[in-house]
């Protein structure tokens, strides 16, 4: 700007010179002064980008086609610079498309797939290529052999950063081992600063990567991650969109190029979810919002000043006495049958009225006669045109409005409303509806919300009354209820699609009508069990937990949100938990404060859950890891880089949700452990002061050393394990002080002299000279169980007692 100032002219013709020096700028240029935005701002972070690209596209493509993936990476020193060279075992890329894939930004295969993939935005690999062209100035090596394919690809390429179009140096076959797949090579500047991180994206890579074999070899450290599973992830299918996630853009681009005519055909065809059924509802919801619904009210009894059959007998002309009377008589009984009643329901009856008298006096009622007989007919019943006339001198032109009115305002008001707010509120209604330019009384739903607010703001006003804002809009959904939905056909897709507000109102109805979430089969969670044995891998923990929330929508992409927690043993103690994030499958490593991953954690109270948070919010202290996976169609990432997810409610909330389910389990295993803790320390003190006592107890009174083992069982309500011998006879006794049921599993392993089994459910087995003693018995509260063998008087034991915690259990055996 400044430059400009004081280059430029003075006075007018500015905006010519500037226009000299404005012009389009190529995407590839656009990048290339933006590197930071796809994740290359230094060598050190570029290498590691750049890795992450070759490997997501490799795993991608494996997956895609159905092959379990076979990964190398290695980074070698090259002078200045370093060589980075990822293979895979895909399906290769066409000689056709491989300039395109690695030499075009923005080119890719999923973009516009509705799909979970780790690829997105058809960015990735050709930013790498870029990175790598502008920092070490040479081309890309890239090899690839298509399955089935006799020969492999060679090509070496360049961006041209003005076009955004590849240009190939070399192009010619070659020779490659592999039968299929792809390799590329590239030199750039970098540096191995960023080695823990890169170290960790192929870690956590492999962690929820189970079922690929991936190979990292760098300048001083060789990784190899062998597969665990044969299994690959689930396929998935593309999905067309959901209706609650598009936005308004979206769905006017939708509706200029679909083939459909019909609303109904379109909604089907061009969204998930949407059958036959659900476009009715939403063409329901637009036709309220796109027409308004058509007011209702009760048709006036015969005794009242209206009356229907004079009016209609005085619109119908010459169509004979008698058959005008019938045909007016007929329409006044059968609004008798109607509660409340519409415009097109009157219009209706008297086309079925018409019809038949029609055919009964022979004569002709045509539309113009149908039409009059209509507008009297409502005129009469709303009371307004020529009714004053016939209700004579007194007549009020609302009155009829006014009692109806009044009725409902009453129905729907609290007993403390006197009755002559009531009054007041319909009083004033009365006349907005019945004055209103829509003769038919078609008003939408904020047009009514209008009329009640300026009613209850007179009345408040002049009668000194309050109507608030509960009773004013639960008069707005007494009349809407009572009001009738039209019958007109919605205008046509291409009718929509030229008029802004009928398609807002199109999405508006879609998003308003409840649609059955879109269907999953697009996306591949891990799944709670495979992220616990994955946190099992990598951490040598106490306890474990994770959770998989249901499938949920954001932007008419599906997304599913799983959660980890490893807590305890080998887990680093000191300092904050490690927070481990990944976005389908791919780990991210960088951004982790921009991401709204961490900020959920950070939110947590994780004191709630009996970890140490200081201050009550942050990353919790101490031995834990927690893991979140958000998949989906489009992962909404805060920049191009994809390292961070962006602060999107849904997502947020599912994170807590899921976060809170694995946090609950870790909060019951803590406060178990806890008590446990407790339970042994009171052990421990009575271990210590009961053998004083008892030792007391029997110098005082003289008598045998008191059994102090027991008492501790029966004190600390714990299962007793005893063992009595009476010559031969051993018998292990179970005795259950605690309140509920123990299901103990005894392993009693004898030595010196085979025992044999007296009574009960066990079973003995003998290795290496010892014998096995199983015996797995349900003891209820309060009760006791005894096994019985005999074994000689040389015999040993070593008892071990399993199924119930270490605390719970006395053994004396
Ligand atoms: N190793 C590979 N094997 C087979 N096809 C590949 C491979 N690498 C890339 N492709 C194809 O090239 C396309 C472009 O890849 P690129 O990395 O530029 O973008 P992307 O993976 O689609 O999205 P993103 O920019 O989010 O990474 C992919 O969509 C895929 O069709």
């Amino acid at each position: 700007m400044t430059s400009h100032q004081s280059q430029l002219g003075e006075g007018e013709g500015i905006a010519e010179e500037l226009a000299e020096s404005q012009r389009s700028i190529s995407i590839a240029e656009f990048f290339e002064k933006n590197k930071h935005m796809l994740g290359f701002d230094s060598g050190a972070r570029g290498l590691v980008t750049a890795v992450k690209e070759a490997v997501d596209n490799a795993l991608d493509a494996c997956e895609e086609a159905g092959i379990a993936p076979d990964i190398y990476v290695e980074i070698q020193e090259a002078g200045d610079y370093y060589r980075l060279i990822v293979e895979d075992n895909g399906p290769g890329i066409t000689k056709e498309q491989i300039p395109k894939v690695f030499g075009k930004l923005l080119y890719g295969s999923r973009f516009h797939a509705r799909e979970q993939s780790r690829g997105q935005q058809g960015i990735g690999i050709s930013a790498a290529v870029l990175y790598s062209q502008l920092t070490s100035g040479k081309p890309a090596k890239i090899t690839s052999r298509t399955k089935g394919g006799v020969d492999a690809e060679y090509f070496e390429l360049i961006i041209d950063t003005d076009t955004n179009e590849p240009e190939i140096d070399v192009e010619e076959t070659t020779t490659w081992e592999r039968p299929h797949g792809t390799r590329i090579e590239m030199e750039m500047e970098a540096n191995m600063r960023a080695r823990n991180q890169l170290h960790d994206y192929i870690k956590h890579t492999a962690v929820v990567n189970p079922h690929a074999r991936i190979e990292l070899r760098e300048p001083s450290e060789h990784m190899k991650y062998e597969r665990v599973t044969d299994t690959l992830p689930a396929e998935t299918e593309e999905i067309r969109p959901h209706p609650h996630g598009v936005e308004l853009g979206t769905l006017i681009k939708m509706l200029d190029a679909t083939d459909s005519y019909s609303v109904s055909g379109f909604l089907q065809n061009e969204f998930t979810r949407v059958g036959g059924k659900t476009s009715d509802s939403v063409i329901d919801n637009f036709r309220d919002r796109h027409f308004g619904r058509e007011m209702s009210w009760t048709p006036p009894e015969s005794h009242e000043p209206a009356d229907v059959a004079r009016a209609l007998d005085a619109a119908v002309a010459n169509k004979g006495a008698d058959a005008t009377a019938e045909f007016a008589d007929r329409v006044e009984d059968a609004l008798d049958g109607y509660d409340r009643v519409a415009h097109h329901e009157v219009a209706d009856l008297i086309d079925d009225v018409a019809d038949d008298i029609e055919d009964k006096y022979d004569v002709t009622f045509g539309s113009t006669v149908r039409e009059n007989a209509v507008e009297a007919g409502w005129a009469a019943i709303v009371g307004t045109g020529d009714h004053a006339e016939l209700g004579g001198e007194d007549a009020d032109e609302h009155e009829h409005l006014r009692s109806d009115l009044y009725a409902v305002v009453d129905e729907v008001t609290t007993t403390q409303k006197d009755d002559a707010t009531i009054q007041g509120v319909a009083d004033r209604l009365a006349p907005k509806f019945g004055d209103a330019d829509d003769s038919r009384h078609r008003f939408t739903r904020d047009e009514v919300r209008e009329f009640v607010r300026r009613a209850a703001d007179a009345t408040e006003e002049y009668d000194d009354a309050t109507f608030g804002e509960t009773a004013r809009e639960n008069v707005v959904e007494a009349l809407w209820e009572r009001a009738r939905r039209v019958p007109d056909d919605p205008p046509n897709v291409a009718e929509i699609a030229g008029d802004r507000d009928a398609s807002s109102e199109l999405l508006d109805a879609m998003r308003e009508t409840d649609i059955i979430a879109p269907p999953t089969d697009c996306l591949s969670p891990i799944e709670s069990d495979l992220i616990e044995e994955g946190l099992r891998k990598e951490y040598d923990a106490d306890f474990y937990a994770a959770s998989t929330r249901d499938a949920s929508v954001h932007g008419g992409d599906p997304f599913i949100v799983e959660a980890g927690l490893a807590y305890g043993g080998d887990v680093e103690a000191e300092g904050k938990a490690e927070v481990m994030r990944f976005a389908n499958r791919v780990p991210l490593v960088y951004q982790r404060g921009a991401c709204a991953t961490t900020d959920v954690v950070k939110d947590i109270n994780w004191r709630n859950y009996n970890l140490d948070q200081p201050g009550g919010s942050g990353i919790p202290n101490g031995p834990v890891v927690v893991m979140v996976h958000v998949a989906s169609t489009n992962v909404p990432f805060t920049s191009e880089s994809k390292d961070a997810v962006a602060n999107v409610p849904e997502l947020e909330s599912e994170i807590e949700l899921a976060m809170r389910e694995a946090a609950r389990e870790l909060k019951s295993f803590l406060k178990k452990r806890r008590s446990m803790q407790q339970r042994r320390e009171k052990q421990d003190k009575l271990a210590t002061i009961l053998p004083e006592m008892a030792e007391k107890l029997s110098a005082v009174t003289d008598n045998d050393d008191l059994d102090i083992d027991d008492t501790l069982a029966r004190i600390m309500n714990n299962v007793l394990v005893e063992r009595k011998r009476d010559g031969d006879t051993v018998q292990l006794v179970v005795e259950n002080n605690s309140d509920r049921a123990a299901d103990v599993e005894i392993t009693d392993i004898v030595a010196g002299s085979e025992p044999v089994l007296a009574n009960g459910d066990a079973s003995v087995v003998e290795m290496d000279g010892e014998w096995f003693v199983k015996w797995s018995t349900s003891v209820s509260a309060g009760d006791e169980a005894t096994l019985e063998y005999d074994a000689g008087a040389d015999a040993e034991f070593d008892i071990s007692v399993d199924g119930l915690e270490e605390e719970r259990v006395t053994i004396d055996a």
